[in-house]
């Protein structure tokens, strides 16, 4: 992008922008002088367990919901069509499951952390095996969450770079740091409503740049946008039917079921049945996100009707839309932000919260609640330092960050949701098989991922393309790339099991560790059903029973008792003996 038709901002944008972090710290204020003053971990780390469905909701979309989807989502929809839109379908069971299977078995242990579910069920080897995997996926998806707005817009609106990276890092370790969970959760809340008004202002403005709506679906339907159901069954095939609908349902498990950012919502909810609800609430939330990405995508190739291949082209289509709106431009980079810092902001509090339940507090039983709060705030700024580093090593990866994460998810999440079905279906499974099911799911997902780098295999790309470079005064030069990356002559063995869609690494790795643990846990001595830690285990093919039991006499408490009778009306009972 040269110099000369760069897009500028007004002083009335970089006023919005800065309203947004603004409004973000006063809300981390807010919670750090309001209810507890932050003073105890129960505050600090699990919002006092007393949160809503709705708030709750909001803030488990905007845990994933990042500048990654803002960008790539457009980007992806306008390079390739609208397949990618079919993911939504795995957003039924991707939420079903954890609504009815994860959120019980979790809520009803009590727990502050997911992998404190691990060391119940297994070891405290695997737990602290799991939460280091965590940790890895997190950082990691920190960093490309920070490095996606900043260089984005740096590079079409040289857009203060380090400033932004560092204005976004420190407002978010700011607030997370003051304001502790209930922080988090409220500015989701205010940034997931900016992130959506940001995309439905270019949409908007977008169709109306180009002609009004039956302008832009003409052209659409003329540039062969809308994909056709791809029931093609090659797992090489990138993104059909199948990779997405299916495949992205471990996506969403591994994040929706698992993922400590996501328990740990569920897990401040008030009652079970309030986390349940959350979690159905996620869902037309989450196509809504997914359809202004799509849509936002398809104007822009309504817009320029060829596919130009610069990475950041979405952030040059919205400055071409948005130029001389005076605000909208400013409410878009607030959109940007809004979908990161939201994301950050998670990813800060559930590393916190898992590095002080998992790895400290176990080994400083007597610390007390003021030290051990302290620490926890340290903790989440360290790891607000640490993202900055992150964010350049993504600068130098260079892959479309929408792969990229969904890949992260895949090599180190798919694993992790492996490890948990090991230990909540497979109650013959022991301490043993999980650890090694793990090692081997992470080895394996590293040898595809290095695999289809190495041999550039990455799943070939379905549509030819043509190179559109913008000249100064916008002319428009077409050249017709030659299909570097398209393998002509189909892979065969190795080369094709490198080349498998990235949106199978999640079930392929759960699937591995799965198989694994099971198969070391028979060769070594499968647990017997009695030794299974009660309440860990969820019945695949047990009998449903009508009401809850009570275990060995214990009587449960009274709120306990009516939410679990509110819970049994919401869906049917599991059985379970309560944890003693
Ligand atoms: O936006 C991001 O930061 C990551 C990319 C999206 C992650 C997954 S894709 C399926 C689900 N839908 C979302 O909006 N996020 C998650
Ligand atoms: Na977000």
């Amino acid at each position: 992008m040269d110099p000369s038709n760069q897009k500028h901002f007004e002083v009335v944008d970089y006023v919005i922008f800065a309203v947004l972090l603004a409004a973000s710290v006063g809300i981390g204020l807010y919670y750090a002088l309001s209810g507890g003053r932050q003073r105890t971990t129960q505050e600090f780390l699990m919002a006092d367990r007393n949160m809503g469905c709705i708030p709750v909701s909001l803030s488990l979309i905007a845990s994933f919901q990042s500048a990654v989807a803002i960008i790539g989502v457009p980007a992806e929809i306008y390079t390739y069509g609208t397949q990618y839109w079919f993911i939504g379908c795995a957003y039924i069971l991707g939420l079903l499951i954890p609504a009815h299977v994860f959120i019980p078995v979790f809520y009803r242990l009590r727990l502050s952390s997911a992998y404190q579910y691990l060391e119940l069920r297994f070891s405290k080897a695997v737990r602290i095996c799991g939460t280091l995997t965590f940790i890895c996926q997190m950082v990691i998806y920190m960093g490309v969450c920070v490095y996606t707005p900043a260089f984005a817009l740096n590079a079409v609106t040289g857009f203060e770079l380090w400033g932004a990276v560092l204005a976004t890092g420190l407002v978010c370790t700011l607030y997370t740091t003051m304001g502790g969970l209930k922080a988090v959760i409220w500015t989701d809340v205010f940034q997931t409503v900016v992130m959506f008004a940001g995309q439905l202002a270019v949409i908007v403005v977008g169709v109306q740049k180009t002609g009004g709506v039956s302008e832009v679906w003409r052209k659409i339907w003329e540039g062969d946008r809308i994909s056709g159901l791809d029931l093609n069954p090659d797992p090489t095939e990138r993104h059909t039917f199948w990779t997405l609908g299916v495949g992205g349902i471990f996506l969403m498990l591994s994040l929706y079921g698992v993922n400590q950012a996501q328990v740990q919502r569920y897990l401040s909810s008030r009652t079970e049945k309030e986390a349940v609800r959350s979690c159905y609430l996620v869902f037309p939330s989450l196509q809504l996100a997914l359809a202004l990405s799509c849509v936002m995508g398809l104007v822009m190739f309504a817009r320029y009707s060829v596919v130009v291949r610069f990475i950041f082209m979405v952030i040059y289509f919205v400055m071409d839309m948005l130029q001389g709106l005076p605000g909208l431009p400013g409410l878009f980079v607030a959109c940007l932000f809004s979908a990161a810092l939201s994301t950050i902001s998670s990813a800060f509090n559930s590393l916190a919260t898992v590095t002080m339940e998992d790895l400290i507090k176990p080994h400083f039983p007597a610390m007390t609640e003021a030290r051990a709060t302290l620490l926890s705030k340290a903790l989440a700024m360290s790891y607000g330092l640490l993202c900055l580093a992150m964010a350049y090593v993504t600068h130098l990866m260079g892959d479309s960050v929408l792969q990229m994460a969904l890949k992260i998810f895949g090599i180190l999440g798919g694993p992790i949701l492996g490890l948990f079905s090991l230990g909540i279906f497979f109650p013959w499974a022991n301490s043993t098989g999980a650890v090694a099911g793990l090692g081997s799911g992470l080895a394996v997902a590293f040898w595809v991922a290095v695999g289809s780098i190495l041999s550039h295999t990455s799943a070939r790309s379905p549509t030819p393309e043509c190179r559109v470079l913008l000249g100064p005064d916008n002319t428009t030069t077409t050249i017709h790339a030659t299909l570097s990356n398209v393998t002509l002559s189909r892979p065969s063995g190795l080369k094709r099991f490198y080349s498998l869609s990235y949106m199978w690494y999640s079930a392929f790795n759960c699937f591995t560790v799965i198989l694994i643990g099971l198969i070391i846990s028979f060769l070594t001595g499968p647990t017997k059903k009695e030794d299974v830690h009660p309440g860990t285990v969820y019945p695949l093919l047990g009998k449903l029973p009508s009401q809850q039991k009570e275990s060995n006499g214990s009587v449960l408490q009274q709120e306990e008792r009516q939410s679990q009778a509110e819970t049994e009306s919401f869906f049917p009972a599991v059985e379970y003996e309560t944890a003693v």
